[in-house]
């Protein structure tokens, strides 16, 4: 399977498997893209998308005509500097946000002409969602965190699988501790695992290691890379560490909001050296983010 040897980390052999998410069928699995060979099919598509924040001579045009296509189990990064529009990206393609003009469409659905209440039941069936902070809801239990995108969704919830869920990010044992009893390492898990336990189309992760130290980082990544590999999901993760993005399958570095390069299965040092020269040539720095300085 393509970007498994180029896992920074890891620890995975060419070819190995790692155990299955619960209730997931492998035969379930849609097809896999083949580097080299256009995708059969996009879990998500941008066509000429434009988001411009405001009017007249305050207007920000945040995206310029960003056309791509995120093949399905595919793992892309999105990069780029400061303001170059990564945010806007993620919000746009995962339909939390309109673009100004131009299509997302998730496989078939065009988002953009879906009212406000049809988006929302959608993103709650289809999507996925891991954020920096991990969002999690205080006052609620691991376990409840993890069932509410199932009841959100008025969806029948099977307690067996949502252990199985929390085993497989390993955290059988803390299913009743609230998420203040546990690291930031171990709220990401559980973000993920909520955000896994709808089997969702696609995971939209916002700067999911930028508060988490290398380790914990890596363990992170490891599981949104297993959803790739294992689960069919398809990932698109915004990040400022070339170390992160090293683990997918392919980097898109935004600047000034056009898409302006791409790179399949760079390693850490390819990545820096684009974000380098991108980065210079906008003279604008990279936001700072803590935690995974220096990794690869
Ligand atoms: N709600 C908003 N209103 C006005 N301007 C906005 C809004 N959101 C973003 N922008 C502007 O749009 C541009 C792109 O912002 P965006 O947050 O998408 O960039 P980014 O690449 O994610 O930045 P960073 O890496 O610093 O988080 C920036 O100039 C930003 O100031």
């Amino acid at each position: 399977m393509w970007g498994r040897s180029r896992q920074p980390g890891s620890g995975r052999a060419e070819g190995e498997e790692s155990a299955p998410f619960p209730g997931v069928r492998r035969e379930d699995r849609p097809p896999v893209p083949v580097p080299g060979f256009p995708p059969v099919e996009a879990a998500v598509t941008l066509r000429d998308v434009h988001k411009r924040y405001g009017r007249g001579n305050g207007a920000v045009h945040a995206l310029r005509g960003v056309t791509i296509g995120l093949p399905r189990a595919s793992f892309t990064a999105v990069m780029g500097p400061s303001g170059s529009g990564k945010s806007t990206f993620l919000q746009c393609a995962a339909g939390l946000d309109r673009p100004t003009s131009g299509s997302v469409l998730l496989g078939e659905t065009d988002l953009t002409k879906l009212r406000e209440s049809r988006l929302s039941d959608l993103r709650l069936a289809r999507l996925g969602f891991v954020f920096q902070h991990f969002n999690l809801l205080p006052a609620l239990n691991v376990y409840q965190n993890v069932r509410l995108p199932l009841k959100l969704a008025g969806r029948p919830v099977d307690r067996d699988r949502i252990e199985q869920m929390l085993a497989r990010v390993g955290l059988p044992d803390r299913a009743r501790h609230r998420p203040g009893e546990l690291s930031g390492g171990q709220q990401q898990r559980v973000a993920i695992a909520r955000a896994l336990i709808t089997e969702p189309d696609v995971i939209f992760a916002d700067e999911p290691t930028g508060a988490l130290d290398t380790a914990t980082a890596a363990e992170v990544l490891t599981l949104l890379r297993e959803a790739v590999d294992n689960l069919g999901a398809t990932v698109v993760m915004v990040t400022h560490e070339p170390s992160a993005a090293a683990w997918a399958d392919r980097v898109v570095f935004l600047v000034d909001g056009e898409l302006s390069d791409e790179l399949m299965l760079g390693d850490p040092e390819e990545i820096s050296a684009r974000m380098r020269v991108l980065t210079s040539a906008t003279d604008r720095p990279q936001s700072a983010t803590p935690g995974m300085r220096g990794r690869g």
